[in-house]
């Protein structure tokens, strides 16, 4: 569809029939995207997605419209403030020596191994770190861990039921006290349990999607490889833990994971349901749309981004992408409804890449074919497999 629609045609929009019962308006463009993104339309409750989702994560921060989502919205935000993200570079680091000794004993002899798999372990292990103090020694016990299995088989359930039709018919504990609405009450137990399922949902296989694509891209492109190492060797030289301060430091890999977030856009596509009319160049779609808006498609429209489909994390540098319209580049979504989570994501990947890249050289199989395939984030169909060298 991109090819018709979107290279060849360079439609801002166009529509397509699901099941061929109903049209979903796809948006394609940052100047159709914006309008939905500003608003708060709800999420859909028909049909596949949401719906699915509700058994497991319930009516969280994600999912949730209207009154309750702004409630909780403002009693979550407190747990994601710097100085409460700031703490967890211990967790990030201590995770990451793990994952760096899987890598080289999986590439011992010149091996190559497939990535997806040990950066989901790595970044469940974090996030269950983070938000419950659990140390599961996830990434040793790796798949058969019951936490990782439970997770992977609520995601595998949930998409069966989304592709059948005949299926259709420790933030927390660190939320600071004054995480109560007007009337004095915090979150009950029942909705700390769904906001903390939702951040496993929402955070783990986002990161391990950037996190698994940042080592195809450093392993594909050797240049870019060398510069980030360059970089990131001048700012930890020897240094075997990487903390705020460094990250701050680092602008060339900031540049290369916004990239890796355009070009492989981790959350390809989000989708709302209109709850009034609104009206997109210049045609009025009416209230009860379903609308999609393809982030993926919009991180490579020929209209806004020069060479779309070559990486290039120097298009982010210095403020060239400033005179950018805001919704051009949105891998967390933006607006009242952009990630939470974002900045916790972003220290996360900062922390693992850059000791990645400091501790190996990376390089992917040349005879294994990697292409993106699409599920509730970006994957890679037949994996990413990569061999990790000491550097010496
Ligand atoms: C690179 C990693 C991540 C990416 C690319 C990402 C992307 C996104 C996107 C595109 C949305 C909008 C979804 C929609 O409108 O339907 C979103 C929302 C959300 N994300 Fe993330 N996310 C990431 C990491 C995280 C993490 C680590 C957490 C929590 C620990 C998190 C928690 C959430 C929550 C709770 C929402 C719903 C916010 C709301 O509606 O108010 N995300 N994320």
């Amino acid at each position: 569809m991109y090819k018709e629609y979107v290279e060849d045609k360079r439609c801002k929009a166009f529509v397509y029939w699901l099941f061929v019962v109903r049209p979903l308006l796809t948006l394609t463009h940052p100047d159709t995207i914006k309008v939905v993104m500003k608003s708060t339309s709800p999420k859909s409750r028909k049909g596949a997605g949401i719906a699915f989702m509700l058994p497991w994560i319930g009516e969280s921060l994600l999912v949730a419209d209207g009154p309750k989502w702004e409630r909780n919205r403002r009693l979550l935000t407190p747990a994601f403030h710097f100085s409460i993200l700031n703490g967890y570079f211990k967790i990030y680091n201590d995770v990451t020596d793990t994952l760096l000794e899987k890598f080289a004993e999986g590439s011992k002899n010149g091996k190559y191994v497939e990535v997806f798999q040990y950066s989901g372990l790595a970044t469940l292990d974090i996030l269950l770190q983070c938000a419950l103090s659990y140390k599961g020694n996830i990434q040793d016990v790796g798949e058969s861990h019951p936490y990782v299995k439970a997770v992977k088989r609520m995601i595998e359930l949930m998409l069966h039921r989304c592709l059948n039709i005949n299926l259709y018919p420790e933030f927390l504990f660190k939320l600071s006290p004054s995480a109560r609405d007007e009337s004095g009450k915090g979150l009950t137990d029942e909705e700390i349990r769904s906001e903390v399922d939702t951040f496993m949902f929402a955070g783990h296989d986002t990161t391990s999607s950037v996190l698994s694509w940042s080592i195809y891209s450093l392993g594909k492109h050797k240049d870019i490889q060398d510069k980030v190492y360059e970089e990131v060797r001048g700012v930890i030289g020897d240094k075997q833990y990487v903390d705020c301060e460094d990250i701050q430091k680092m602008k060339y890999l900031s540049c290369f994971l916004k990239e890796v977030m355009r070009h492989h856009t981790p959350v390809p596509v989000i989708s709302r349901m209109l709850d009034e009319p609104c009206v997109i160049e210049g045609v009025e779609i009416p209230k009860g749309s379903f609308i999609d808006m393809a982030i993926y498609h919009a991180h490579h429209h020929p209209d806004v981004w020069e060479d779309p489909w070559e990486f290039k994390p120097e298009r982010f540098e210095g403020d060239k992408h400033h005179d950018m319209d805001p919704y051009s580049f949105t891998p967390f979504s933006a607006g009242p409804r952009n990630c939470i989570g974002q900045a916790f994501a972003q220290n996360e990947e900062k922390v693992l890449i850059s000791r990645l890249v400091n501790r190996f050289e990376i390089t992917v199989d040349p005879d294994h074919e990697v292409e993106h395939f699409i599920e509730v984030v970006m994957r890679a169909k037949n994996g990413i497999m990569a061999c990790f060298k000491e550097r010496t």
